[in-house]
């Protein structure tokens, strides 16, 4: 078939879809689209990069051959005004994989995102943004290599999907008749006004990419991040889809963050990924104050848009930054900045963001080998100093180089070789120790490190100790009293007897029983002295239950269950702390 004005390289093979899965041949067409404004100087500076990676990883085996398609102001130029045209959706989507460069969109009025159209008509519906800090990489941050996470951001629905109806038209005074008249929603008259689709499938096919990707990368976490207490009905219904995904079609390899702490005591089963989720507004507070908690993350298409961009800055900026939009079959990398007008032609900008997307895109297509090279010989590059204006600008005494210099600068390094297995085991070993001290944390702080995350408790489960310190019925009365003075605690879970009743010694037992009454605490049991049956609540009961059973029963503490197990105490302090912490607890 031919086109207009794209030419497919005779010299290579298309990548293919065989039952539903991709096959690279090893001389594979790859598409790319150079983009508006930077776009053409950093594409040809990864071009030569990616290729000399891939050239030197397998020996000349293996090779892209690379395919020019059209879109935005080069586009318009080619094809009489148009800024889209049908012939380079429609290679892209043949080629299955392409990346793509920054494309101007114009602000308030003019031609909607071509990015956005692009995403729309191929259904690119995950937006993958990884987002890390390579060592020598200037960022505002005390411990930037604590961040490390994926963000997946759904990329066709949400405000983004541009259903929105300006002032003064007739769509507007339609619209606006309707939810007056007949939702009786009241708002100014000449609103602008926008629609927030989300659906129950867009939600769900994005958070099952994510968690899919945390189960193919060993990665400990995915959260949710809505603003769902405002907008209950699409963000907050986004989270609840997300934890259905995670519950029906990942039960086996998932938990909760309530299970964590209550089932699990803060140690992460091994194989086991955390589902949690964070309300947006705080989520870019955490992400500057306790970036570690989180490692991949499920979010809307605006929050998505926003998050990124900060993250980013945490990690060097808008230049290092990379992405796809991913489909099922189909994938397109790309810059995630914009066309940065103002140094377009000057060889200037930092091409990161670009070169990263590809290196992403090389992952996909399962050549790791090539994507490595970049990925361990790019630290070593501005570890030197040698780097664009952005990062020169943050680092005191740094080279500043243009674009193709930088480009030059690291293909030399990648043709000088790098010892790419010791390099991957370092990487390994600092992961499993970044791991362990997690684990060490949540393990030791259980409550703290819920305070500290932004999540306020709300039942016995959140507040309870989980370390319980027990005694056995033949145990003497002395040998409790010491168990507690050693544990600081004024009570002790005394372990089930033989008709599984648990029960529990307090020191107002041992005061009132033993000592008033003239006996020594070393001649009796305990079996003779602790209460029986135990008083225990459900761990999902909330804390103003809780509360409520205490007063009324004058007790001053509480066990806690879950699957006919004792599993922590809760007493009438704890609940006086989080209360003096938190204000009101709610239900
Ligand atoms: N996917 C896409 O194609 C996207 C397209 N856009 C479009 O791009 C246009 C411009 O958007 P704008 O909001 O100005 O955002 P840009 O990302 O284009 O630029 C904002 C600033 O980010 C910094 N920056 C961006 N890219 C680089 C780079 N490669 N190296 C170093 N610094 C970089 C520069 O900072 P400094 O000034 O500090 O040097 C730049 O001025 C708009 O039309 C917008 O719609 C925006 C985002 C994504
Ligand atoms: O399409 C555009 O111009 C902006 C898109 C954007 O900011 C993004 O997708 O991150
Ligand atoms: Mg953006």
């Amino acid at each position: 078939m031919s086109y207009r004005h794209i030419k497919i390289p005779t010299t290579g093979e298309k990548i293919s879809i065989k039952d539903g899965k991709m096959v690279v041949p090893d001389q594979p067409i790859v598409g790319y689209v150079e983009g508006d404004g930077i776009g053409p100087d950093i594409t040809k500076a990864c071009l030569r990069i990616w290729d000399a990676a891939v050239d030197k990883a397998y020996g000349g085996k293996r090779k892209i051959h690379w395919c020019e398609t059209y879109l935005g102001e080069k586009a318009a130029g080619l094809y009489d005004g148009n800024y889209c045209p049908d012939e380079t959706l429609k290679v892209l989507q043949e080629l299955v994989v392409s990346i793509k460069g920054p494309l101007t969109t114009p602000v308030g009025g003019g031609f909607r995102s071509l990015n956005v159209a692009l995403r729309q008509d191929l259904d690119l519906y995950a937006c993958v943004r990884p987002v890390r800090h390579y060592r020598g990489v200037p960022s505002p941050l005390k411990h930037p290599q604590k961040v490390d996470i994926v963000l997946f951001r759904e990329n066709t629905e949400d405000v983004y999907a541009g259903i929105e109806y300006k002032t003064g038209t007739p769509e507007n005074a339609k619209i606006a008749k309707f939810l007056r008249e007949e939702m009786k929603a009241k708002f100014f008259e000449g609103a602008g006004i926008g629609i927030k689709p989300i659906s129950e499938f867009g939600s769900k096919r994005l958070v099952r990419k994510a968690i899919q990707y945390a189960v193919d990368n060993g990665r400990e976490s995915v959260t949710l991040v809505h603003k769902g207490n405002i907008q209950k009905f699409t963000e907050g219904a986004f989270r609840n889809w997300g934890y259905e995904v995670a519950r029906d079609e990942f039960g086996k390899v998932t938990i909760t963050e309530e299970q964590l702490y209550g089932e699990f005591k803060g140690k992460l089963p091994e194989g086991k990924i955390v589902i949690k989720d964070r309300i947006a507004d705080i989520m870019f507070q955490m992400m500057l104050l306790r970036p570690d908690e989180f490692d991949v993350i499920a979010t809307t298409n605006l929050n998505g848009d926003y998050l990124s961009d900060a993250i980013a800055a945490e990690v060097g900026g808008m230049g290092i930054a990379p992405g796809a939009n991913i489909a099922d079959h189909v994938a397109v990398f790309e810059a995630t900045h914009g066309t940065a007008p103002k140094y377009a032609n000057q060889n200037k900008v930092n091409p990161g963001s670009l070169l990263f997307s590809g290196v992403m895109m090389l992952e996909y297509m399962g050549w790791k080998e090539a994507a490595d090279l970049i990925t361990l010989v790019y630290p070593e590059v501005v570890s030197d100093g040698i780097v664009t204006y952005d990062f020169a600008r943050q680092i005191d005494g740094a080279t500043e180089v243009g674009t193709s210099q930088f480009a030059d600068a690291l293909i030399e390094r990648i043709k000088g070789g790098v010892d790419l297995d010791a390099k991957r085991k370092a990487q390994q070993e600092q992961l499993a120790k970044e791991r362990k001290q997690r684990e060490i944390r949540r393990l030791l702080q259980p409550l703290e490190e819920m305070i500290e995350s932004g999540r306020v408790p709300h039942t016995v489960g959140d507040l309870m100790t989980r370390s319980l310190i027990t005694a056995t019925d033949d145990e003497t009365i002395e040998s409790a009293m010491h168990t507690m003075t050693d544990n600081g605690v004024s009570s002790v879970v005394v372990e089930a007897n033989a008709k599984g009743e648990w029960g529990i010694l307090t020191r107002r037992d041992i005061v009132s029983k033993i000592v008033r009454g003239g006996q020594n605490p070393a001649h009796v049991k305990v079996k003779d002295v602790a209460s029986r049956p135990i008083v225990s609540v459900p761990v999902e009961t909330s804390i103003r239950e809780a509360a409520k059973l205490l007063s009324e029963n004058n007790f001053s503490r509480l066990t806690v269950e879950q699957g006919g197990r004792i599993i922590g105490i809760v007493t009438e302090t704890d609940i006086f702390n989080a209360a003096e912490k938190f204000g009101s607890l709610g239900d």
